[in-house]
């Protein structure tokens, strides 16, 4: 794969933004690169280990793999886990491990499970309690993937993860193990069912109580039919987009259907690749591929693709993880000159396999690095230059070979030229005023409503908006104004289920949008949503100060956010309280008070494990 000879100009914005993120990390990143160098080991990690824990770690091993390991020449790759049966993007995993230990044995080396980690469905547990869980269960994850890892007798390991706070929980705990080459192992999504957007509109037409339950059930399980990752774009695919994207994954490897000869190929050549680091004298490690270029690569390819706005909580806490620090002035900067070039649903009708056909992502990265507004010089799996990451898998006789990706758009409705983009903006903005900072992505927004002038509908949780539509108290203009959904809060739960109410408002003409310290799905879309505001209303955020009938102004594409209240009568109000008790039992909610304590800034990644740092 031949390096470009000469590479375009990079754009300067992309520059400045990166140079910014450099200055900015300089400690933490220093601290980083020096604990992971000091990590590094000359030999093989087992060798010279003690012989009980060698033992120990070896004990269920089959004799074969005992007589490799006790050379202590050859790898041994740790596997990290996420599979289990109730998310259909995971559940493909099942048989994974059996089958990457015998190509690991076929290629002289071992490898074991080091550790699983759980895996929460959002669609599952969407607009129920469990979806208090779902941010932390990030960490958890992390806490899982590090522990799984510590038992370091691996000399690299393979990452086996796809849905929303998976693959950040896993790439989090990870890179506390920086100085191993590792790999993330995709298992693909599921083949279209019934469009997106047609879902959406059944739901809505429930919503008003023009079709029944089983009209809705019906049209929900076409859509969701069977293993895989879910075709919408939402946060589980905006992973994979920024595992390619950040030169993590195996190119032209995440929208390989479950159960093919291609995907089966590339499963093994993940071995195999981090086979050929493990033994070699200087492998791209973890720590070499996550550097500040490929994070800020990660934020572009989120911008060029309408990417999950979760991904504004997400990669912060990822890029943290390397003592990487990025903010939201960072997406926003770089939203303004980066161009929306797919439309996936909920930005568009098409499905990620609609997008993986057109072109999927060698196409998009080779656009953006033609165009200058990506870098090149970063490491990948694949070896040195983003370059690499433009080419696309294939079956060549049966044999898994790798050729250049298209070079022209299969369906100029799904994905586009640097040329011809949708827009010339990634339609992510960064909101400010007297309410604090939060963040929209108005690329899933039609232009008619993406300015709101409306009065303040304040709401302590989405089931009281819930019970006001039902009741059809909403049929007007209003700004919901839904507090107390933050970290320290209640986990700040995605607020998707208030998707089809709202949608079926706007589509009636009313001007509605909604103002929260929660967050959304990836799968939101089409209502305007402030979402991330922070500080959150239980820690006195402005947001506790809005009162019903209150005039908000909420400007997608100017970035505000203002509550038309007379200054000082403004600065009078205190902040109102809530009852938040009934987040504080059941449901596991007990074991994760400690994580709603220490949770960060959303701006700062949301988590317990970094605060605000
Ligand atoms: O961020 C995301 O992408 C969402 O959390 C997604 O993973 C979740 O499953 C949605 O709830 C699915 O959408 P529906 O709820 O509309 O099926
Ligand atoms: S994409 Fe969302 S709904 Fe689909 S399997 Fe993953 S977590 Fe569950």
């Amino acid at each position: 794969m031949m390096k470009p000879t000469s590479p375009p100009q990079l754009h300067p914005v992309v520059a400045q933004v990166t140079q910014r993120v450099v200055e900015r990390s300089r400690s933490t990143r220093a601290t980083y690169i020096q604990t992971t160098a000091a990590s590094k080991r000359p030999q093989r990690y087992r060798a010279g280990m003690g012989c009980a824990n060698v033992a120990h770690a070896f004990a269920a091993m089959p004799a074969v793999d005992k007589l490799v390991l006790h050379q202590e020449r050859q790898p041994n790759v740790g596997i990290i886990t996420a599979y289990n049966d109730m998310l259909s993007a995971h559940q493909p995993y099942e048989g994974y491990p059996a089958q990457l230990r015998a190509w690991a044995r076929e290629m002289g080396a071992t490898a074991q499970v080091a550790g699983g980690v759980p895996a929460m469905c959002d669609g599952v547990t969407q607009g129920y309690e469990g979806m208090e869980l779902s941010l932390f269960s990030r960490d958890v994850i992390a806490l899982g993937t590090a522990v799984g890892l510590t038992h370091n007798v691996y000399d690299g390991a393979l990452l086996l993860g796809i849905c929303d706070k998976i693959v950040p929980g896993l790439l989090i705990g990870a890179l506390q193990f920086g100085h191993l080459p590792m790999l993330f192992v995709p298992a693909g999504p599921m083949s279209s069912g019934l469009s997106n957007d047609e879902k959406a509109k059944v739901r809505q037409q429930y919503a008003q109580g023009l079709v029944d339950r089983t009209t809705l059930l019906a049209a929900e399980e076409a859509a969701y039919h069977g293993p895989g990752t879910c075709t919408f774009y939402g946060t589980a695919n905006s992973n994979q987009m920024l595992l390619e994207i950040m030169g993590l994954q195996l190119p032209g490897s995440s929208f390989v259907h479950p159960g093919t000869e291609l995907r089966q190929a590339l499963s093994r050549h993940a071995m195999q690749r981090v086979l050929e680091l493990a033994r070699s004298e200087s492998p791209q490690t973890l720590a070499d591929i996550v550097s500040e270029k490929t994070v800020v690569n990660g934020i572009i390819g989120l911008l060029a693709t309408g990417g999950s706005t979760n991904h504004t909580i997400h990669l912060v806490a990822m890029a943290r993880a390397a003592g990487i620090l990025i903010n939201w002035d960072d997406f926003d900067e770089l939203s303004d000159v980066i161009p929306l070039l797919t439309r996936i649903y909920p930005n568009g009708k098409a499905d990620v396999n609609h997008f993986h056909a057109a072109g999927g992502m060698g196409f998009l990265i080779d656009q953006l690095l033609g165009a200058g507004l990506l870098h090149e010089d970063v490491q990948t799996v694949m070896g040195s230059g983003l370059h690499r990451c433009t080419l696309e898998p294939w079956l060549d006789s049966g044999q898994l070979a790798w050729r250049k990706a298209a070079s022209q758009s299969a369906d100029e409705q799904v994905l586009r030229p640097v040329q011809r983009p949708f827009t010339p903006d990634g339609g992510l903005k960064l909101l400010k005023g007297n309410l604090g900072r939060s963040v929209v992505k108005y690329s899933a927004v039609a232009p008619e409503h993406r300015r709101v002038r409306a009065p303040a509908l304040v709401l302590d949780s989405q089931q009281a908006l819930l019970d006001l539509f039902k009741d059809k108290q909403l049929e007007r203009d209003f700004v919901a104004v839904l507090r107390f959904q933050g970290p320290q809060a209640n986990g700040m739960p995605e607020l998707h289920k208030l998707t089809p109410v709202l949608g079926s408002l706007l589509d009636r003409g009313f001007k509605v949008a909604l103002v929260t310290d929660g967050r959304m799905s990836g799968a939101s879309g089409k209502v305007p949503a402030a979402i991330h505001l922070s500080p959150e209303a239980l820690l006195d955020g402005p947001i506790a100060k809005v009162r019903d009938g209150d005039m908000v102004l909420f400007d997608c594409e100017a970035g505000l956010l203002q509550v038309e209240v007379e200054a000082t009568e403004w600065s009078a109000r205190s902040a109102q309280r809530a009852d938040l008790s009934s987040s504080e039992h059941g449901f596991g909610r007990e074991l994760f008070a400690f994580f709603r304590r220490q949770a960060g800034l959303p701006e700062c990644g949301g988590s317990a494990l970094f605060g605000n740092h």
